[in-house]
């Protein structure tokens, strides 16, 4: 089975991930930022860097996703699917005029030719969170190259995380607000996020 967390920057979508892994004993992919050879540059640079990021990301999400089908025998846990790369974070891109149209025309048809040879997830928890909530977590966790995203680059980010969970079609998606929660130190808010889960998944 395929599950997947999708959020903003910031949302709590890798401590989830680990923590879920180890709940349920299931196996866990994570999304590459050490080694990926474009992120800081695109965070000093995103006009320069967009299409080459692009390309990369969802090159990566898409060996994943090939990668869990072929584990049928295990339950495999995803920290990000390739619907946010081009529905969020390159559409932003191009609707903010730092992908040149033909970029994104030539990425949307490289995805097409891409999402047409994979499965969507059994299941995608969508954590959705307010700007304090994901700049207090951006800050706390320190990377020096995304100290300079914008609350202008989150909040439009947020509004295309809204869009695209009210119109997903392909499978069952669970929003879970994460604002008050502290699911990696108070047991308590991981338990309510496991039982929703089970809930989702038809556990009892
Ligand atoms: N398609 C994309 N386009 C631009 N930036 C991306 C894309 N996918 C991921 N990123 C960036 O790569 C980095 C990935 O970091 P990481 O895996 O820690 O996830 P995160 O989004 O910060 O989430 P969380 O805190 O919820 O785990 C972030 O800076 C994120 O914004």
């Amino acid at each position: 089975m395929h599950i997947a967390i999708t959020g903003n920057i910031g949302a709590g979508k890798t401590t989830l991930a680990r923590k879920l892994s180890e709940h349920y004993k299931w196996g866990v992919l994570y999304e590459a930022v050490e080694g990926n050879p474009y992120l800081a540059d695109f965070y000093e640079d995103m006009a320069r860097w967009s299409f080459n990021l692009q390309v990369f990301f969802l090159n990566s999400r898409f060996s994943q996703a090939q990668k869990i089908r072929s584990m049928h025998y295990q339950t495999v846990v995803q920290d990000r699917t390739i619907y946010e790369d081009a529905f969020i974070f390159a559409k932003n891109l191009a609707d903010s005029k730092l992908m040149e149209e033909r970029d994104y025309q030539n990425y949307l048809m490289l995805y097409e030719t891409m999402i047409n040879a994979i499965k969507a997830p059994d299941l995608i928890v969508y954590l959705q969170a307010d700007l304090p909530k994901l700049r207090s977590q951006i800050q706390k966790r320190g990377r020096d190259f995304e100290q300079s995203i914008s609350d202008e680059y989150l909040l439009n980010l947020n509004e295309l995380y809204e869009n695209f969970a009210h119109s997903y079609l392909d499978g069952t998606l669970l929003t879970i607000n994460v604002n008050s929660l502290d699911f990696e130190n108070n047991a308590e808010d991981f338990d309510f996020i496991v039982q929703q889960m089970n809930k989702a998944l038809g556990y009892r």
